[in-house]
């Protein structure tokens, strides 16, 4: 299981910092829908100049001409950028014409789908690298909510599919154990007191977990 750090934070200078303290830690750095709205697309080309050897996605969560905004952040340097899973086919599969053109990839963020096992499947039949089973931020902070319901909507997908959604050390091994092929860290390493020992943590919690089921 491939383990990203999403970097929600508002500044470049910021996003460079946490990366560099990070990187060694994670395969993917993910560069946050706010940031790249606060940055605009220059903080993803910094991002990968520093850090060349790394997978970076723009977390763009493209929701229309799928196409066009894929073109641009790969342009920018990103290997993968997301698009919204209730956004219309056409607006992902340009995304994906646009992945395929360039060896990129593509992945389908399912926050706000009702159905996500059955777009899981349809959006992977459409050429997305992964499906996003995703709680937001506003999602997480309701009563109720349940890790547990995502991971189980990825198992019963039988896709490749990322868990984000206030993903930490005491539930990541649910998460590998899920079959999960990425687990996506915002708060619980840009919000730690010392980030570089979470991602550690982290990255040691995802090296010792026993293979996942079948
Ligand atoms: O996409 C996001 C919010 O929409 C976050 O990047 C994602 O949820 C991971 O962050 P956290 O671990 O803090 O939930």
């Amino acid at each position: 299981m491939k383990l990203q750090v999403a970097i929600d934070l508002l500044t470049t200078a910021a996003a460079l910092e946490l990366a560099g303290n990070v990187a060694e830690y994670v395969d993917i750095l993910g560069l946050g829908a706010p940031l790249i709205k606060s940055e605009g697309l220059p903080v993803v080309s910094a991002v990968k100049k520093a850090h060349p050897d790394k997978l970076v996605l723009a977390d763009v969560q493209t929701m229309d001409a799928g196409e066009l905004e894929a073109n641009l952040a790969f342009a920018a340097g990103a290997d993968l950028v997301t698009v919204l899973g209730v956004a219309d086919d056409a607006t992902i599969a340009g995304a994906i014409k646009a992945a395929a053109e360039c060896d990129k990839g593509v992945i389908v963020d399912l926050i706000g789908v009702a159905d996500k096992v059955s777009r899981a499947r349809q959006v992977r039949a459409l050429g997305a690298k992964y499906a996003g089973m995703h709680a937001g931020l506003d999602e997480q902070a309701q009563p109720g909510f349940d890790l547990a319901r995502l991971l189980r909507f990825g198992e019963d997908a039988g896709v490749p599919f990322s868990v984000a959604g206030g993903v930490k050390l005491t539930t990541i091994t649910d998460i590998q154990q899920a079959g999960a092929d990425v687990a996506v860290v915002g708060g619980s390493i840009y919000g730690a007191t010392d980030p570089a020992q979470a991602a550690r943590k982290l990255r040691g919690a995802v090296m010792w977990l026993p293979v996942p089921r079948t």
